[in-house]
């Protein structure tokens, strides 16, 4: 049996799923200093919203600062976890028929106190996005640490269906086309991986 068949499963009936043993330790524990290392070297900018040519800096609304992650340029962690997320966006692929054909992912920091507001992933401004990928960086996390991340009923965004605490090497998957969600903010600083992938028309 394919020992991710029960993720699969959930993302296909429930349109969301979190497991804490997809990724090998040590490769989370790679990223996680790639990632502080990138935020030493001052590579982080802080997250935008709305459409590309409006888009505009809201911290009461998205308070991340990210880095996008690519490929070649990157630390020899992340172009590993590139490789590793090409293998699952083939395994999507072979599941679900999605037709994802390209990726984009971020390296995130959200600072104490901050948090993003219910979304959707997938906007007029992304189509593109089908599946969206988080995978937790931080070293440790307590439920009083808070910065949970919340999902929504598709069919009811004022529902929520799931939280889930983002401890260290967690991974979700969920729609962006239908999952409702949102960050809660955090008591301590929040490091994550986030990506989508994407439907790119040739
Ligand atoms: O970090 C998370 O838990 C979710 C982040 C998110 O919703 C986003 O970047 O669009
Ligand atoms: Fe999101």
């Amino acid at each position: 049996m394919d020992p991710h068949e029960a993720f699969f499963d959930a993302l296909a009936s429930q349109y969301w799923a979190a497991a804490d043993d997809m990724i090998a330790p040590a490769l989370q524990e790679s990223l996680y200093r790639a990632c502080r290392q990138e935020w030493d070297a001052s590579h982080f900018h802080e997250a935008r919203i709305g459409r590309q040519h409006s888009s505009s800096l809201a911290p009461a609304i998205r308070g991340d600062s990210i880095c996008w992650l690519s490929p070649g340029q990157a630390s020899p962690a992340a172009d590993n976890f590139l490789l590793w997320a090409d293998a699952l966006r083939l395994d999507l692929n072979r599941q679900f028929y999605a037709g994802l054909n390209s990726a984009e992912f971020h390296f995130a920091r959200y600072s104490e106190g901050r948090g993003y507001k219910k979304h959707l992933d997938q906007h007029q401004n992304n189509p593109q996005r089908r599946i969206s990928l988080v995978l937790y960086l931080n070293r440790q996390w307590a439920s009083a640490d808070g910065g949970e991340l919340c999902l929504y009923s598709p069919d009811d965004s004022g529902r929520e269906i799931q939280r889930i605490l983002p401890q260290p090497g967690r991974l979700v998957l969920f729609r962006s086309d239908l999952i409702p969600h949102e960050v809660l903010p955090c008591g301590q600083a929040r490091w994550s991986l986030t990506g989508w992938f994407r439907n790119d028309r040739p």
